[in-house]
Parts: structure tokens; sequence; C-alpha cells
């Protein structure tokens, strides 16, 4: 129940395999699943719309708003349970966050592709914890180019789990969460961030 550091180069992440409990976690995932207003939302890439291959939503204190994949994002006001979530993961970490993005993959065909999240609105040095529920996937780190001469890393994040990137991971590595061809349930995953303004 306590986060443990990963020796990464360049990077300052550390995970805690177990910061809900599974019945805490289990139900939790069931209950965002059915009440979440779930979206689809387009990006746009090469100038055609696309749909993300998951869904997603987001909620925050007011004025938390955020660009992502060049769409502007108002926050959903907290539900009681998120709040609640956001004062844990800020007791665990000692960060503050003012806004979550969830991410539910219904199933392997659902991926977050390469990326960091680098954005203006996170600021210089963002620090971003991500919560996940539900099924085991595999979350994937790689340097990213002229970063670190280091190897990529792949990390099963379990219900419950708790993994925080502080800075300067985001400058130097990149992260995404594979497609997979096993058969696997839902997952939700929840990263709590700071966006300035908010
Ligand atoms: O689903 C995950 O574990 C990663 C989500 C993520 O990278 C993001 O929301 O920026
Ligand atoms: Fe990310």
């Amino acid at each position: 129940m306590a986060l443990h550091a990963l020796p990464l180069p360049a990077a300052d992440l550390w995970l805690d395999p177990h910061f809900l409990s599974p019945t805490l976690a289990a139900a939790l995932c069931d209950d965002l699943r059915a009440a979440v207003p779930w979206e689809q939302r387009s990006i746009r890439l090469f100038g055609r719309e696309v749909a993300q291959p998951r869904l997603t939503a987001w909620y925050g204190d007011p004025g938390a708003a955020y660009t992502y994949s060049g769409l502007r994002w108002e926050p959903r006001p907290w539900r009681q349970q998120l709040d609640t979530l956001r004062r844990r993961v800020e007791a665990a970490t000692g960060h503050r966050f003012n806004s979550v993005l969830l991410n539910l993959y219904r199933d392997g065909h659902d991926s977050m592709g390469w990326h960091a999240d680098d954005e203006p609105e996170l600021g210089p040095a963002p620090t971003i914890a991500s919560l996940s529920l539900g099924a085991t996937r595999r979350f994937r780190l790689r340097p990213r180019p002229g970063g670190p001469a280091a190897e990529p890393l792949g990390l099963d994040l379990g219900s419950g789990s708790l993994l925080l990137m502080r800075p300067p991971t985001q400058a130097h590595w990149q992260h995404a969460l594979p497609k997979t061809s096993r058969a696997v349930g839902p997952r939700l995953n929840l990263t709590f961030r700071w966006v300035a303004g908010g």
C-alpha cells in the first residue's frame, strides 16, 4: 500500500500496485462505467476526423479547461466519488490535482497511441497520477526521439494500481496503451492532472 520508485533514467516514476483494495476497485469500475456520460471523441489527424479508439470523460474544478488533441474540453463538475478519489490520490502522492481524464477501454481493440502528456496547460513540469480499474492491460513507455539511451518498459497495470509520473518523465519519455489480441474485459483509467488556469 505504498508507492515505490521504478528505476527509469531521465524519469521519476512511482507505482503502487495495490493502492485500492480489489473490492473497492471493482465496485468503482462498475459504478463509473454505468454512471459516467461516456463519449467517443474524434481527433483531427492529417485533416481527417478519426474517432478515438476508446471512450472518454473529463471532470474538474470550474475553469480547468483543457485542449486535448486539438479539442477544447470544459470539465464536468466533480462527482462525489471522483472527488473522494482525488483527495486520496493527493494524500498518497503529495501533489494537488484539479481535474481528471477518464478513459474507458471497452476491450482489447481499444487503445491509446504513443504520446507524452506535455500540453501547454499542464505547465513546464507536469505531474500525472494514473489510477487503473478493471482488466489488467500493459502500459508501455519508450524514450522520446533524442531521449535517453534506454530500453522501453512494459508495466502490467492491474485493478486498483496507482502510477505516478513526475517531472521530467513527460519531457524524456512517451507512453501508450496498445491494443491486445487477448480476450480482455473493460478497463478504466483515471489520470489526475493539474491544469493551469483552473
Ligand atoms: O490508460 C492508460 O493507462 C494511459 C492513459 C494516458 O496515457 C492518458 O490519459 O494520457
Ligand atoms: Fe498519457
